[in-house]
């Protein structure tokens, strides 16, 4: 009988994972198994895979294993490697706790973009300190098809450009990902986020990720508009001194973003887990050439 590999499927705000527990980091997950597990005919289907192991038994973690105990391993659907995942972080930290690993309350995980906190609440949603942006000077453009945007280049550990639309649907299919200049904004590519007005602090986007396309969600990419919307608005905490609170709907639900004086920036939202089951680790082999 071939061997069996743990899985659990979850989401944030349909931001969705396939998530693989591995504490002691024993489990091969070359790009192309991992694109393998995300896609959504032949795999399980996910946006990204969360890898979940014990900071001390990851070289990329182990200098952050006496703050953090787990490692959010996190990769892209295409089986690239991004440095954070803000829905990512909130489905990690409920699949830690339902499965006894952390109590609620604040617990720290280790990600590619530093350590972050996250406060398990007793019931609801899930808060991330998602530490402060990075605003990149420079003119940015993004475009679709024959219409081209000026964008706010935002860093939140992973890049990202912001661009403020007049209609969500001008983004067209994004089967592809937008064109931008110039290239030497994003020399590691880039996650897009069209964003739209709802009201006062109230905006909505989509998004193409970099790595994954499309996707429902994008918690990096929620921060990353809610931060270039206080300067758009004249809100930057760091000059009124006051904590700007949006309210960012995406495709699959709603997260909430403040930026304090401080820059600190933390994120709400929901984590939910939908399944779990086996993979058959023959299959994983022949289906990861
Ligand atoms: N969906 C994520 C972001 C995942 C990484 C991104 N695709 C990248 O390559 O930077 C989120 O919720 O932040």
């Amino acid at each position: 009988m071939s061997t069996r590999i743990a899985f659990l499927k979850g989401h944030g705000t349909e931001n969705d994972f396939v998530i693989i527990p591995d504490p002691e980091n024993v489990i091969d997950l070359p790009p192309a198994a991992v694109a393998a597990l995300c896609d959504r005919r032949a795999g399980i289907g996910g946006d990204g895979l969360l890898h979940v192991v014990r900071s001390a038994a990851h070289p990329e973690a182990r200098a952050m294993a006496a703050e953090a105990e787990w490692f959010m391993d996190y990769r892209n659907g295409d089986g690239s490697i991004a440095e954070m995942c803000g829905n990512g972080v909130r489905v990690f930290a409920h699949y830690l706790q339902r499965a006894g690993h952390v109590a609620e309350g604040d617990i720290a995980v280790a990600t590619r973009g530093g350590v972050k906190t996250v406060h398990i609440a007793k019931e609801g949603d899930i808060t991330v300190g998602m530490g402060k942006a990075l605003l990149p000077e420079g003119d940015v453009t993004v475009s679709v098809g024959e219409r081209s945007w000026p964008a706010r280049n935002v860093n939140m550990g992973n890049p990202h450009a912001v661009a403020f639309v007049e209609d969500l649907d001008h983004a067209g299919d994004l089967y592809t990902a937008p064109p931008f200049s110039p290239a030497s904004a994003y020399p590691d590519g880039v996650n897009v986020e069209f964003v739209v007005d709802r009201g006062l602090r109230h905006v909505a986007l989509r998004v193409h990720e970099r790595g994954s396309g499309e996707t429902r969600s994008c918690g990096t990419g929620a921060c990353a508009v809610a931060v270039a919307a206080a300067r758009r608005d004249g809100a930057d905490p760091a000059v009124t001194g006051t904590p700007a609170t949006y309210t960012v709907d995406v495709p699959g639900g709603r997260l909430v973003i403040t930026e304090r004086a401080d820059g600190e920036i933390e994120m709400t939202g929901p984590a939910v887990i939908v399944a779990e089951g086996e993979i058959d680790a023959g299959w994983l082999e022949t289906a990861t050439p």
